[in-house]
């Protein structure tokens, strides 16, 4: 079993900041509203650590994530970068209340004010999803026999917008990337994997949130519909939201990256014995 040491000057894409604590909604924040540093955070990760125990095996335990700091701001694309097993994946977990955190602050600024996910409880962290955060991974879990069409425009729906403007726009979107009129009536389950992906990618873009988590979108997707999911993020920047992503392909993430968080700095090293 590895254990963790202290976590002195591990090293961080950019300076540890604490963000002012207010109450506004983040859309409604002056772009630059603290001083030389840029637009105030939408997310502000510090000193988390994650083990996991095995209760099958034992309760092995293995630690993944050290100390892990990063921001997001409002405009910007973060990506998690690092190879295969070094934690992207249970960050963004992490991060949107699936996994449980051992120890460190998950603050996301919601229009309410700022709430921490690592200690937050179930209400809050539902809230958090419906209103500020959005997570759109490469699998589509939806329910059964349900239109392609209300699959899309359903999050809209479910945040008050009338079902024939969600429609609408969730028709936009399915054009977008390539989705074909015809399939818009029938249930994605029987759908290609590429064609879930892009309805899973429209469900998750459709809504307007603060802050959108992205799990490899374009793993699967053809070069036209990555070009088109490369615009998506792209626009998405312009309107000021700050997004957290996992991109495999090289070419996608060097297109959408403002900046890389390197996740192996932050796996914990075993304690050497004296
Ligand atoms: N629910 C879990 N229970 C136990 N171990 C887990 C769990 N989830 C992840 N792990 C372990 O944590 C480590 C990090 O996994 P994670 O999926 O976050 O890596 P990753 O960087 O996203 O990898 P990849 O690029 O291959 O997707 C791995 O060693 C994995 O086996």
């Amino acid at each position: 079993m590895s254990s963790t040491r202290p976590t002195a000057n591990r090293p961080t894409s950019t300076p540890a900041t604490a963000p002012p604590a207010h109450a506004l909604p983040a859309h409604a924040l002056p772009a630059h509203d603290n001083g030389s540093r840029g637009p105030v955070p939408i997310l502000t990760v510090s000193g988390l650590g994650k083990t996991f125990t095995m209760h099958l095996q034992g309760g092995q335990r293995l630690a993944v994530l050290d100390a892990l700091r990063f921001e997001v701001r409002p405009g910007e694309c973060v990506v998690l970068g690092g190879s295969s097993g070094a934690g992207k994946s249970t960050i963004l977990k992490l991060v949107y209340g699936n996994y449980g955190t051992d120890e460190g602050h998950i603050v996301l600024r919601s229009a309410t004010g700022e709430v921490d996910l690592a200690t937050a409880d179930a209400r809050a962290v539902l809230a958090a999803r419906r209103d500020t955060m959005g997570y759109v991974s490469q699998f589509l879990r939806c329910v059964p026999r349900v239109a392609a069409l209300q699959v899309v425009a359903e999050p809209l729906v479910e945040r008050g917008v009338p079902q024939g403007q969600a429609e609408e726009r969730a028709a936009d979107m399915l054009t977008r990337l390539s989705i074909p009129e015809r399939l818009w009536s029938l249930p994605p389950a029987t759908f290609s994997g590429g064609e879930q992906q892009r309805v899973n990618i429209a469900r998750g873009f459709l809504p307007r949130l603060p802050l959108l988590l992205l799990d490899e979108p374009t793993a699967s997707l053809d070069t036209r519909n990555r070009d088109a999911v490369v615009e998506l993020i792209r626009e998405k920047r312009a309107e000021g939201v700050g997004m957290l992503g996992i991109f495999h392909d090289v070419d996608v993430r060097d297109r959408v990256a403002d900046r890389t968080v390197d996740v192996e700095a932050f796996s914990p090293r075993p304690v050497v014995a004296a």
